[in-house]
């Protein structure tokens, strides 16, 4: 499979080595001079890891291009519903996760179920703490989004997520965003009673769970088209 990078970063670079490895070639790589769409078609699909305000663009620029692609850049999902339209006017591909590594996909799994097991039980209130690197842009994580949106939709104590700074209800699902030295990702959810507290962690130890997932998820989508989630890839349960 030949493969362009968007975004050379910490994700772009670890990409590069999970993709030699497997045996496919890196034909392209676009930095903050953003993308170059004769460079871009050489490949079979791009992989986009970029920052929060480049993403739109770049899944813009690939999909008119014709070329399908995998996305993990979080903090544009406010435009998620334009690319899934021109995805499908395109006839292209396209694949977004929060979080593409399969511990975090099994986490989520984890999530649905413990907000279904806890719903009948008020006497337990729901927070989330993520902790990341200090040089992450967004906040919360895209990952804490859709573990957020996940536990909602389970729980009826709880109606919207908010940053723990901005939280003003007890129906406000608060986010604790926390920024820390060098830590790659870690999602948390507690459940507190007076009584006690449940309490579910995931911790990447390093970035290869996330990179080796968006290969697998570029190996899947290459010479499909349509919409398709981390779900699919792994085929886990909805
Ligand atoms: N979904 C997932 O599994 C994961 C998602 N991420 C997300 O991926 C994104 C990138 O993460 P990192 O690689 O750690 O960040 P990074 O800051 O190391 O790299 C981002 C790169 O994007 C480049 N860039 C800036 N403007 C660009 C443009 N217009 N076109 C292409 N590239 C451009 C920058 O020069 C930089 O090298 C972040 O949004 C992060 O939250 C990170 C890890 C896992
Ligand atoms: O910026 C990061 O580093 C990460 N971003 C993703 C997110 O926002 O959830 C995934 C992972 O947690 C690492």
């Amino acid at each position: 499979m030949k493969v362009a990078l968007v975004g050379y970063g910490k994700m772009g670079k670890t990409l590069e080595k999970i993709l030699v490895d497997r045996g496919h070639e890196v034909v392209a790589r676009f930095g903050s001079e953003g993308t170059q769409v004769s460079e871009l078609k050489k490949a079979d699909v791009a992989i986009e890891f970029s920052v929060p305000e480049a993403a739109y663009g770049n899944l813009k620029t690939c999909l008119e291009s014709g070329v399908p692609i995998v996305t993990g850049t979080t903090g544009w999902l406010d435009r998620y519903d334009e690319i899934v339209s021109l995805c499908q006017e395109k006839n292209g591909g396209l694949i977004y996760a929060s979080n593409f590594s399969l511990g975090v996909n099994l986490f989520f799994a984890l999530n649905r179920y413990l907000a279904d097991l806890m719903a009948p039980y008020s006497d337990y209130n729901a927070e989330m703490t993520e902790i990341h690197h200090i040089h992450k842009l967004d906040a919360p994580s895209g990952t804490a989004i859709s573990l957020a949106e996940d536990l909602i939709k389970g729980l009826p104590q709880k109606d919207k997520w908010a940053l723990k700074e901005n939280a003003q209800s007890d129906s406000d699902l608060s986010i604790e965003a926390i920024r820390e030295n060098e830590v790659p990702g870690t999602h948390s959810i507690r459940y507190s009673s007076a009584i006690d507290d449940i309490e579910i962690t995931h911790t990447a130890h390093n970035r290869q769970g996330f990179a080796l997932g968006a290969v697998i998820a570029a190996e899947y989508l290459n010479g499909k088209q349509g919409v398709y989630s981390m779900r699919d890839v792994l085929n886990l349960p909805s």
